[in-house]
């Protein structure tokens, strides 16, 4: 198989249990490079777990993921992120008291492989900074680079945590419900920022804001009680009766 071939992103035979709770079950999925997947599932399906065992936030217990076909499982998840693997959760995971720019700039460090040099720490310094506010001006928060992020509404932190994904160049990003708790204009600004982000990265997102999410997404997983139950087009998913069934409720 050639390198092109290769998928962005390959879950196979994942699985994962809490005790005596099974949550993720034999989970096999591919995602292209530059597709958009979508991933959905009643509450409780194991789509959260899912993004943590890819970024290995928690061990699975059996499986293997695979980034443009090289292995993950048994590498910490710095090194998953050095390799082009970048997340925004479900919960916003914050620092509150610091600037807007330097939640950026923290994010960035997380991910530059640093050596202590007094020589170029300057150098290093403005780069960083420079690269922030890049990242801040894609979701449009320049302006606000100086707030503190508990000074800004709860859209503008979404915003800066996708910038701080993006900051960190991935190749494959994973949002965990990027609309979630989004007035409607917040969420048409985020669906904007989520369009203009180029092919070259892949997204697979968790979304229950369906009709955000189907305009978005090429390929649908549908997950329940931690197992893959639908995958296909929007047309496939959304005209299968197991969809409806546990996740539309009719
Ligand atoms: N660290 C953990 N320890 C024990 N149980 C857990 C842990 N993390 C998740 N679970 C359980 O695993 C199951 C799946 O949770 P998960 O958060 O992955 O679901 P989800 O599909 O993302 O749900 P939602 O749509 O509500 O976010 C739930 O029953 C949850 O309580």
């Amino acid at each position: 198989m050639s390198a092109a071939a290769a998928p962005a992103l390959a879950v196979e035979g994942l699985a994962k249990r809490f005790g005596g709770l099974t949550v993720t079950r034999d989970v096999s999925l591919a995602v292209m490079p530059g597709e958009r997947r979508l991933i959905i599932g009643p509450n409780g399906a194991g789509k959260t777990t899912l993004f943590n065992l890819i970024t290995g936030e928690i061990a699975a217990d059996a499986g293997s993921v695979r980034l443009f076909g090289q292995e993950l499982l048994g590498l910490p998840t710095r090194r998953r992120a050095h390799l082009g693997l970048a997340r925004t959760y479900q919960i916003l995971t914050l620092f509150p008291r610091e600037t807007l720019l330097h939640n950026v700039v923290l994010a960035l460090l997380g991910l530059a492989p640093f050596r202590w040099d007094p020589w170029s720490a300057l150098a290093c310094r403005r780069a960083l900074r420079e690269e922030a506010l890049e990242a801040l001006a894609r979701v449009g928060l320049a302006g606000a680079a100086e707030r503190t992020v508990a000074e800004t509404s709860y859209g503008e932190r979404r915003r800066l945590e996708l910038a701080m994904a993006l900051a960190q160049r991935p190749r494959v990003l994973l949002l965990d419900e990027p609309l979630a708790g989004l007035s409607q204009p917040e969420r048409h600004a985020i669906r904007e920022l989520l369009e203009a982000i180029p092919r070259d990265v892949t997204i697979v997102m968790i979304e229950h804001d369906m009709d955000v999410a189907l305009a978005f997404a090429e390929r649908i997983t549908v997950l329940h009680f931690g197992e893959v139950i639908v995958e296909g087009t929007r047309a496939e998913v959304v005209a299968d009766p197991r969809t409806r069934e546990v996740y539309l409720g009719e």
